[in-house]
């Protein structure tokens, strides 16, 4: 099976050595400082963390002083929307919805898989970014990314026929069902035959333990995950309030879009390290296996930073996190990573820590690819534009009194009486032999472009007129992502 197409687009324009690196596209990683809390201010601490603008921030405390540079900074006084449109979320939203679609004029989804993701240590504002402040739901300008998409997701697939649906899974102890004894602090692979599992928030009574499974197909998955369909802002928030009650200190929401398009929000727990928590017991080892989790998440970011050629076995399989983000990090996913720090001094160590995770973490490459569409799929929904167009061209043509089979620049010339408005019943394929003495059947997505060039031709410009070109590169793209699939 051939593998799916990169993803031509990036999240941000392309400037050199920026977010894109060829056809590989970097994790973009953004960062944002919360304001002073009211304690944190009371007590004095000091403001150390300062956005410099130009996604540049400088650290500047005792025996400290650092600049860090990331797609975007937000400081303390930028708002939850601010932080929606500039961190990309937008976008990311749109290649979840619509991926490739409109470039190639067609009905069928070709969208990607979007994760993002926020990580700092605890009360360093991941679940405000997320969600907003959260009871206070219902002030508009505080709504976080999450309810932003929702709406973004809502208003895209308006009249478009595209079902959306919502998943939420809590990623708990990673260990204690499998592992009684304290973990240990080092990474080592689980037991293989002890299955992991999560939580699935939305399953009716308890939440219930689901199994994260692997397929060749579907890379990590989990069984079973209960997907709620919803049509309006207020019924995906009330799931996610409902998942919310469940456990407060919740993991991955994860909404669904269509059967190709994914778009998956992960709140991260705290980055402190264990020993900082003070905790024991009980408490330790949940401290210790979400640590293992962000250990796991740390050393899979450190591997695939290293260029390509010098990468080594990635080890997703060494915590759940890891498996469920496997896809996102690990190359076909679009991912936007939220990086959230405290600006007070008595926060510097974790800050600083935080600052380096997210530097590393800008580093890691991934070749995002399309979800695939089957063969007959879109064989069949090639035929149907083409002959879509073949009619409208016709009609156009008849409109402006032009013969039937008018020299059409950019057209192949031999499509007239080759296809009855009836059908395609012989559709041409790639690599197919002409009679001898006929010309050339030309591919399935070359006879779309040359209907879509004389289509656009009739309608704006005539067979002479200066309609605007189609930009090459999309035909390209598309072209080349439509013979990787037939
Ligand atoms: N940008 C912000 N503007 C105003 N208040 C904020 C902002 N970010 C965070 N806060 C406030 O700071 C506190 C901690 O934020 P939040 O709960 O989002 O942290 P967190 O990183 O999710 O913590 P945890 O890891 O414990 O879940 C909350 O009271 C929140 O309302």
């Amino acid at each position: 099976m051939p593998p799916p197409t990169r993803c031509p687009f990036s999240l941000s324009p392309r400037s050199p050595g920026e977010e894109q690196d060829g056809r590989e596209t970097r994790l973009r990683v953004v960062l944002r400082v919360r304001p002073l809390t009211c304690t944190e201010t009371r007590r004095g601490d000091r403001h150390v963390v300062h956005s410099l603008g130009n996604g540049t921030v400088h650290v500047n405390a005792a025996r400290h002083d650092a600049t860090f540079t990331f797609s975007a900074v937000f400081d303390a006084g930028a708002s939850q929307e601010a932080v929606f449109e500039g961190s990309g979320m937008r976008q990311l939203v749109e290649l979840a919805v619509e991926g490739l679609g409109p470039c190639l004029r067609l009905s069928i989804s070709l969208s990607f898989s979007c994760t993002v993701f926020a990580y700092g240590q605890t009360g360093s504002g991941k679940t405000y970014t997320l969600m907003g402040p959260l009871g206070q739901s219902d002030a508009p300008g505080l709504l976080g990314l999450m309810q932003r998409s929702f709406s973004c997701l809502l208003e895209q697939s308006r009249g478009t026929g595209l079902a959306l649906s919502a998943s939420y899974l809590e990623i708990y102890n990673e260990q204690v069902s499998t592992h009684p004894a304290p973990v240990p602090a080092l990474l080592t692979s689980p037991d293989p035959s002890a299955t992991p599992k999560v939580r699935d928030l939305l399953s009716a009574g308890p939440p219930r333990a689901l199994p994260l499974r692997w397929s060749k197909t579907r890379g990590f998955y989990v069984e079973n995950q209960l997907s709620v369909d919803f049509e309006s802002l207020e019924a995906v928030v009330e799931l996610l309030l409902q998942g919310q009650q469940r456990h407060p200190a919740v993991f991955p929401p994860q909404p669904g879009i269509s059967k190709q398009g994914t778009l998956c929000f992960v709140d991260l727990a705290g980055s402190e390290r264990v020993k900082d928590t003070g905790s024991s017991g009980e408490l330790s080892m949940e401290a210790n296996n979400i640590n293992r989790s962000l250990l796991a998440l740390g050393h899979c970011i450190s591997l695939l930073a290293k260029p390509r050629g010098k990468r080594t076995h990635i080890p997703y399989r060494d915590s759940k996190l890891t498996r469920l983000l496997a896809r996102s990090l690990g190359g076909s996913g679009v991912t936007l990573m939220v990086a959230c720090v405290s600006p007070s001094s008595r926060c510097l160590s974790e800050t600083l820590s935080t600052l380096h995770y997210a530097s590393r973490a800008r580093r890691v490459t991934t070749r995002p690819m399309a979800n695939r569409v089957p063969r007959e799929k879109l064989l069949q929904t090639l035929e149907e534009e083409i002959q879509a167009l073949q009619l409208e061209n016709l009609s156009l043509r008849q409109q402006l009194s032009l013969p039937r089979n008018g020299e059409v620049p950019g057209a192949w010339p031999g499509w007239v009486g080759r296809y009855s408005p009836g059908g395609l019943h012989c559709p041409p394929i790639e690599g197919q032999l002409p009679a001898e003495g006929a010309p050339a059947w030309p591919s399935l997505y070359g006879l779309l472009r040359d209907f879509v060039v004389e289509n656009e031709q009739l309608r704006y410009g005539g067979p002479s007129g200066s309609a605007e070109p189609i930009p090459v590169l999309q035909w390209e793209e598309a072209s080349e992502w439509l013979a990787e699939q037939i």
